[in-house]
């Protein structure tokens, strides 16, 4: 399988190098040149199968000859031996055909482990056989950094930073990025928004002579394999209720549209959908871009899921690639357009598609909060705060939904990831799970710097210097 970039200026890449690289030098995210298709009977034979069988199913077109079989095989069960549940994305029902798809049952506890656990160790995979080592870079809004950490630290090939807006996290988020302890775990602060951090490792993307100095890669979901990871729990739920013969439809709490296009990959892979529902808290872009065709990025918002605080939605991008029939000179000018004006207008056309598959909804934090509230009254069931922006949202379209069609709603956090947001909501204050008492009481270790792409490559230039020097010692 070769893997196109979205704005048609970088070569086409392998599995390998599209993992390494992350980002296109055009700037463009890579997708795969075809969608490899799975049969409906493939796709009922997924009911019951344990989570890693059904992974190696999705992912062996996406990998080729890559990787070979059986270290994939290992690679997956180690994975997803992390997590603590032994179906590793179980369903929970919260209403007569709504379903919540726990994905927090990984090392720290929200969906990114889902993809993390599994890209780490593919990417040392690759370059423990090159003989090379990479520095990653990932910008967080306080969950893929946890996860990114938890998955990478203690690597002898990588070295890791992770920016965070600084003060915009929960303090678990903040503590699970702060305390790991290892080497090649860097954790920094920046002065700013979670946009800010996007931008930067973007920008650092785009700066040739750093990238290539440091050997840069990135682990957020513009690396094509964190989607590849996502889009194998779309199928294990949707036929655990039922597809292809039943009709399932999505609700993702969205932010930066990574968790969102996986499920619109696996519909490409032949999964039946009814619809794939976007839900937002007031970050609204995503919803008022649906309704108007104007891409328009304003102020962010604080709000109680802070995860999602987001304006510029990195995945978008695959979509409009996808929506417009690949048209990659469309997405350079509104790419462009939104770097210069901060917005774009979509063409009807690319909206049409859009609107075909896709539906939105934003919901504020009093809505949120009710939310958590009701559904904990009537099942007894503790939502975190994105979780509960995607039931409030699913709400309002299961009635549109078709007679009989199953909404899945993705829980992408545990609760006891934000505390004090759940119990103001619902009186109760959600624990951490055993494996993770301990945490808050354990010394922190970051740096703080400004938003300004010099201040951060000269901070990885100089760390890095200092990992090699260490590990040639
Ligand atoms: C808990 C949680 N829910 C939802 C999201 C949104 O997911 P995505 O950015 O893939 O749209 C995030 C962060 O991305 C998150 O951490
Ligand atoms: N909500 C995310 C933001 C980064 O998203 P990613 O999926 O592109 O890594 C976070 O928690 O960091």
């Amino acid at each position: 399988m070769r893997y196109v970039s979205t704005r048609g200026e970088a070569e086409p890449l392998g599995f390998a190098d599209a993992l390494l690289k992350g980002l296109g030098a055009d700037g463009g995210l890579y997708l795969p040149e075809t969608w490899p298709q799975l049969a409906p009977d493939v796709i009922e034979g997924f009911a019951g199968r344990p989570y890693a069988g059904v992974a190696e199913a999705v992912f062996r077109p996406f990998v080729g000859d890559d990787i070979a079989p059986d270290a994939l095989r290992a690679m997956i069960d180690e994975a997803y031996g992390t997590f603590a549940h032994p179906a590793v994305a179980p369903l929970v029902q919260i209403g007569p055909r709504h379903f919540v798809l726990e994905l927090f049952h990984g090392p720290t506890l929200a969906f990114k482990d889902v993809a993390m656990q599994l890209i780490a160790r593919l990417m040392d995979h690759v370059l423990k056989e090159r003989g090379e080592r990479a520095t990653i870079v990932g910008a967080t809004s306080g969950d893929t950094g946890g996860a990114a950490i938890a998955a990478f630290a203690g690597s002898r090939r990588t070295d890791l930073f992770i920016l965070f807006p600084h003060g915009r996290v929960s303090p678990v988020q903040q503590r699970q990025m702060t305390t790991s302890g290892e080497a090649n775990v860097h954790a920094v602060a920046v002065d700013g928004h979670f946009d800010d951090c996007q931008a930067l490792v973007k920008a650092m993307f785009a700066d040739r002579r750093f990238n290539e100095e440091v050997g840069l890669s990135g682990v957020n979901s513009i690396n094509w394999g964190r989607i590849m990871a996502q889009i194998v729990y779309y199928f294990t739920a949707a036929a655990s209720l039922g597809a292809p013969r039943r009709k399932i439809a999505f609700t993702v709490p969205t932010g930066n549209f990574g968790d969102i296009f996986a499920g619109y990959a696996a519909m490409r892979m032949g999964l039946p959908v009814e619809k794939l529902v976007i839900a937002t808290n007031s970050n609204d872009i995503l919803a008022r871009t649906l309704a108007t065709g104007r891409y328009e990025t304003g102020a962010v918002h604080a709000t109680m899921s802070p995860s999602m605080d987001i304006q510029v939605s990195s995945n978008f991008e695959r979509l409009i690639f996808e929506a417009s029939g690949r048209d990659a000179p469309l997405v350079r000018r509104l790419m462009g357009s939104l770097s210069q004006s901060g917005g774009f207008e979509l063409p009807e056309a690319v909206l049409t598609a859009i609107r075909g598959i896709f539906e939105a909804g934003a919901t504020d934090e009093a809505a949120t909060a009710a939310t958590i509230r009701k559904v904990l009254e009537t099942n007894a069931y503790l939502l975190d705060p994105h979780t509960a922006v995607g039931v409030a949202v699913a709400e309002t379209m299961l009635g549109e939904t078709a007679e009989g069609t199953a909404m899945i709603t993705l829980g992408t956090a545990h609760p006891a990831k934000f505390p004090a947001a759940v119990e103001q909501a619902s009186g109760t204050a959600p624990a951490l799970p055993p494996a993770h008492v301990g945490l808050m009481e354990r010394t922190e270790r970051f740096d703080r710097l400004p938003a300004d792409l010099g201040a951060v490559e000269d901070y990885i230039r100089a760390r890095t210097r200092a990992e090699l020097a260490g590990d040639r010692a």
